[in-house]
């Protein structure tokens, strides 16, 4: 894995975007996804992107992913371009829906990109035991996607995310579809994770209390230009139980981001 300090051992920004700006070409015109996007983060941040539906919080996690190519300003990922840090496998994706092949089994799943990229049969098999023990699925390694619960499944997508050991997990609505319950309960895994592994995490949410409870900094966004209108950094505590979203520290963070989307215009738009 390429280096991701400076020649003066100083730790590079996980994510550096400078003027950042997207702009897609169709049919009907062009449709501005980001501009001017200006935003750092350092390793072992865990960021959530919020704001109303189309302002760009997809688009910006796709560029990093070097699936979506910039038509403006900069952007770097460990100091790298998005193409070499794709190339060097410096991220993990977990989408909206969990996106498992129904035909494998829930190991057989994790193993693909294993698989693909060349991993000996004993190095899949521990990862896969690692991966399942850390997101809380040891047992059902031999089960199919459809025997497993929505959340079961999300799990199981976090963990093929996290089998290609990157530093950087970028989250896509993760948890969007699940019942609060549920999401509650993850949320408060997917922190826990955070902890043990210390990795950087870009998580996409339309939930103002799914991002106060998870984030070391809350970037809202607001759309038509999809752009960065705060960026909020959280004093919480790095441990969380769940009833310190009662707490006035954090009903004071809640209602600043409440503020930045309203500042954005886009309030009413957010669920
Ligand atoms: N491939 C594409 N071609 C044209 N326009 C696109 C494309 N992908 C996204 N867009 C447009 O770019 C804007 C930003 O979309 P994006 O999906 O990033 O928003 P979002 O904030 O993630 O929305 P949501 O919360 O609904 O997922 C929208 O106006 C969208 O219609």
């Amino acid at each position: 894995m390429t280096s991701s300090t400076t020649g003066t051992g100083v730790a590079l920004p996980v994510v550096k975007a400078e003027h950042l700006g997207l702009t897609f070409s169709t049919n009907d015109g062009d449709v501005v996804a980001l501009s001017d996007v200006n935003l750092t983060i350092e390793k072992g941040d865990f960021v959530s992107f919020i704001g109303p539906s189309g302002c760009g919080k997809t688009t910006f996690l796709r560029t990093i992913a070097d699936l979506e190519q910039p038509t403006s300003g900069t952007l770097e990922i460990n100091g790298q371009t998005p193409e070499n840090a794709r190339k060097d496998r410096a991220y993990g994706y977990v989408f909206q829906a969990p996106a498992l092949y129904p035909w494998r089994t829930i190991e057989k799943n994790i193993a693909l990109p294993l698989e693909i990229m060349g991993h000996s049969a004993q190095q899949q098999a521990e990862r896969i035991k690692r991966t399942m023990d850390l997101v809380n699925l040891s047992g059902f390694e031999k089960k199919f996607p459809w025997q497993l619960s929505g959340g079961m499944q999300q799990r199981a997508s976090i963990a093929r995310a996290l089998a290609f050991d990157a530093d950087l997990l970028l989250m896509d609505e993760p948890f969007g579809a699940l019942d609060e319950i549920v999401r509650d309960h993850l949320n408060s895994e997917l922190l826990k994770l955070w902890d043990r592994t210390k990795k950087t995490i870009c998580f996409v949410t339309h939930s103002i209390p799914e991002a106060v409870y998870l984030s070391t900094k809350i970037v809202v966004m607001s759309p038509r230009p999809g752009r960065v209108t705060d960026i909020i950094e959280s004093n919480l505590p790095r441990e969380r139980p769940l009833d310190i979203r009662e707490t006035p520290e954090f009903l004071a963070i809640a209602a600043r981001v409440r503020d930045g989307l309203r500042a954005g215009h886009s309030y009413e738009e957010v669920v």
